[in-house]
């Protein structure tokens, strides 16, 4: 199968701030979760691949064209940006249907297409009231229609799962898994990997504006575990507990805390590591209250990955 997206040494720069430093990534069809932290580049990446920036440096395709100015591209695909950009006086149904228009379809094709697309976001009920009346979450959703409606085969959404209750949240993930099932592909970034993770098996990580890893998760969850990680246990018997740790394998450091109840012991393989610490903590008696690794949030990860 041929990449959807194709970037070499992607540069692209706010002032001296590094929106995306040197990033090479290709994207095959179907559906990718591209994560990283707060700033890690994502929304750059995204506004390059929909042709809303120019990179600075290298080169980068999709679906074939050269997105900046690429009009062509521009109907093959849909982006959900992260920003609000919703007219408040207008109604959710009428800011779709006006940019279907502006995109060239008629005024009954373009209502029929954003009812449709309404529709398929949840928000039938809502659609003729006044966006100023609307949630965050159903905002959210409109902006969502909106990158749908003309039936991209690309659809490119920023956070998309960002600020919306659960129910709307399953929604959503049913869509893209929808969209899926008809062949079209779809890019959604996001922090949180686990909410990435129900949806697809396919992710690509950037950090600092960079390809960190890229695969399944499996993949990218075992380089994370092959990473030097670390865990914080709590116990009644710390100091046993340290000195039983010292000698078990995967261990490359244990220290004890300031408070006197706590170790903090830095691992180089976090699941291998717990598979072996209950029976250890057990014959020490140590009488653990908590463990906690650091690892249990994915910007933590990259730290760790990127030391
Ligand atoms: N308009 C801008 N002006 C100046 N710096 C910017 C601008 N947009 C992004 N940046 C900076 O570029 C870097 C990458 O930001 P970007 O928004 O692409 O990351 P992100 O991964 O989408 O993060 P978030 O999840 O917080 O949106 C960050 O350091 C950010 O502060």
């Amino acid at each position: 199968m041929s990449a959807i997206v194709q970037a070499e040494g992607l540069g692209r720069w706010y002032g001296e701030v590094v929106g995306l430093g040197d990033l090479t990534v290709s994207i095959e069809p179907g559906i990718t979760g591209l994560v990283g932290p707060n700033g890690a580049g994502k929304s750059t990446f995204m506004k390059v691949m929909v042709g809303e920036l120019r990179p600075h440096r290298g080169q980068i395709r999709v679906l074939g064209y050269r997105p900046f100015g690429s009009r062509p591209l521009y109907r093959r695909l849909g982006f959900c940006p992260q920003q609000d950009a919703l007219y408040e006086h207008q109604t959710g149904m009428e800011f779709v249907r006006d940019l279907l228009r502006l995109g060239g379809e008629s005024k009954r094709k373009a209502t029929l297409m954003a009812g449709e697309a309404m529709e398929r976001v949840g928000l039938t009920d809502a659609m003729n009231r006044k966006v100023s009346d609307y949630s965050k979450g159903m905002r959210q959703r409109t902006r969502l229609a909106q990158s749908i409606a003309h039936s991209p085969e690309l659809v490119i959404a920023d956070e998309p799962l960002t600020g919306l209750d659960p129910i709307a949240r399953r929604q959503v993930l049913e869509l893209f898994q929808e969209l899926s099932r008809e062949g079209k592909s779809v890019i959604l970034s996001s922090h949180v990997l686990h909410e990435v993770e129900s949806l697809t098996e396919t992710i690509v990580l950037i950090h600092r504006g960079r390809l960190l890893a890229q695969g399944t998760v499996r993949d990218v969850r075992q380089l994370i575990s092959r990473h030097p990680s670390r865990v914080r246990v709590t116990a009644r018997e710390p100091r046993k507990l340290a000195a039983k740790l010292f000698d078990q394998p995967h261990v490359r450091a244990v220290s004890l805390g300031a408070d006197g109840e706590s170790i903090q012991i830095e691992t180089d393989n976090v699941a291998e590591f717990h598979v072996t610490f209950a029976a250890a903590a057990a014959s020490a008696r140590a009488g653990v209250r908590s463990l906690s690794s650091d690892d249990a949030s994915l910007e933590a990860v990259f730290d760790y990955l990127v030391g």
